[in-house]
């Protein structure tokens, strides 16, 4: 969440994140070479919607202003927490130059990148992340015990992963001996749901990209619209096959059995008002189609529930909640049918492979630490970046106000450092972002105001060529009743006449 150089308590209290690119101490966000300023961060202040009434109780409230009020604004092209890094889909020393990868479906890699791929998540398990650190306390206990110590902590590329995931859904302490608020989700259940993913698929895949050295690196997808009940990517060459002793467990063949998950302990925290940190404790459980109790998740979505929802036209409706009808973000995210409408006892695309795993995956608070959750989500926004293309929305058709809490177009996504809105991430991937899907996807089914348009448009050409052929019959039966040829015989005719008189 905060670059390590600004947790300090000089950093803390002052509220300003603003560190150098060079490292020299006048130089804030390379302000020294164009790079950027140190400037108050912009926080959005239009109206949240109902479901959070708790104002002033949580720390992820405009955020990320109860932890710093300063940062870096990088010019052009530049990014990154000190403007020492290129935005998304540029490079060179002065970001001018153009780069793209190309996210592919995990099932049709080579034996050798499966391979490369999985171990590049073990690595990710066990690298502490170069830049980042995650705070263990509230605000209000962040200087610790002490009052000098601020709480902090290291934490592994993939951990962070999963940790800003929990961070992001984990409920509002309202004091001890007092039931935490579990109404609010600062990712899910919202437009935001689409744009906040995105963010947090970009960030893992940079920060491996950095860890590999390698720019080209792209996270593959899982296409999880198959039908039926095997999870074919439970192999032990990709996600780790199911263990032969255990239902609920992976195979020991697979580096993923010996994944050890954070953020179990959720009781805990809510009821100490603690936060997640990067203890790990149990293994990862999964067991697909297992979940005997809920026959409606032992199915995964079906690959027409994917050209349904793609011809849903809103991105997103009033309450912009988990209770939109006819809303695209609704009905990807997984709480109306594929075709759109709402309908509380369903379960679909998203949330459907996420309940159909089972286990660790189907646990909001946990899911990311199983790392089928990769996958899953960058079908969802491969799917998402084909709504845009096939939509083109307008920026504005992203909701301004009245969403749930860390949903507004103008909110800067929770804990994503730098501060980054929702509305940076409403757009279409290759031209924007630096990446592309290689997918095919369902044929464009015409709507229902394109078949009557193109019913009128048939009719009017009909209409059109009657009446040409009627002009034409009239008016060569009247010719042949003056007893002359009729106008095509009439061209020939000259045409012949021209070339005799030539010849002559
Ligand atoms: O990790 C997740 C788990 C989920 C379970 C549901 C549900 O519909 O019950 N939705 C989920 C979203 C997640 O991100």
């Amino acid at each position: 969440q905060f670059p390590r150089e600004c947790v300090t308590p000089e950093g803390l209290r002052s509220g300003t994140c603003c560190p150098s690119p060079s490292g020299l101490n006048d130089d804030p966000c390379g302000s020294g070479t164009g790079r950027g300023e140190c400037v108050a961060i912009a926080v959005d202040a239009r109206p949240h919607g109902p479901q959070y009434p708790h104002d002033g109780r949580d720390d992820r409230e405009r955020w990320p202003i109860r932890f710093f009020n300063q940062t870096c604004q990088c010019n052009g092209n530049f990014s990154g927490s000190n403007c020492g890094r290129c935005r998304h889909g540029w490079t060179g020393a002065n970001c001018d130059q153009r780069v793209s990868v190309v996210r592919r479906n995990v099932m049709g890699l080579s034996t050798e990148d499966k391979r490369a791929f999985v171990d590049a998540l073990d690595q990710a398990k066990r690298t502490v992340h170069p830049d980042l650190v995650i705070a263990t306390r509230r605000t209000q206990e962040i200087f610790g015990p002490d009052g000098l110590t601020p709480q902090f902590e290291n934490i592994t590329i993939y951990n962070y992963f999963v940790w800003s995931h929990y961070f992001s859904v984990s409920k509002t302490f309202l004091g001890a001996g007092q039931a935490s608020f579990g109404g609010v989700d600062f990712s899910h259940e919202g437009p935001g749901f689409v744009t906040w993913h995105r963010f947090h698929l970009l960030q893992l895949e940079r920060d491996m990209q950095d860890m590999l050295q390698e720019p080209s690196f792209a996270l593959p997808y899982w296409n999880f619209a198959i039908g039926g009940s095997t999870c074919d990517i439970c192999t032990d060459d990709l996600m780790g096959a199911r263990s032969s002793f255990d239902m609920n467990s992976l195979s020991t063949n697979s580096i993923f059995s010996q994944w050890r998950v954070i953020c179990e302990s959720v009781e805990d925290y809510d009821t100490l008002g603690t936060i997640c940190n990067s203890t790990e404790s149990t293994p990862i459980r999964r067991n697909p189609a297992g979940n005997v109790n809920r026959p409606m998740v032992q199915r995964l979505p079906e690959p027409q529930d994917v050209a349904d929802c793609l011809q849903v036209n809103a991105f997103d409706t009033p309450p912009y909640y988990s209770t939109s009808s006819e809303s695209f973000r609704n009905t990807i995210e997984g709480y109306s049918a594929p075709n759109g409408n709402y309908d509380p006892a369903v379960r679909s695309l998203h949330n459907l492979a996420h309940l159909f795993l089972n286990g660790t995956g189907g646990q909001t608070h946990l899911s990311p630490n199983d790392p089928i959750f990769v996958l899953l989500h960058t079908f969802t926004d491969a799917i998402f970046d084909e709504w845009l293309r096939r939509h083109s929305p307008d920026s504005t058709l992203y909701p301004e106000e009245n969403a749930p809490i860390g949903h507004n177009g103008g909110y800067n996504m929770v804990p994503f450092w730098p501060p980054v809105t929702n509305a940076e991430m409403f757009l279409t991937a290759p031209e924007n972002l630096g990446y592309s899907y290689e997918a095919e996807w369902p044929a464009q089914a015409f709507t229902m105001p394109e078949i009557i348009t193109m019913g009128i448009v048939s009719a009017l050409v009909l209409v059109a060529v009657v009446f040409a052929a009627t002009t034409c019959a009239v008016r060569a039966k009247s010719y042949k009743m003056e007893g002359r040829q009729p106008l095509l015989s009439d061209q020939y005719q000259r045409y012949d006449d021209e070339k005799s008189q030539s010849v002559v």
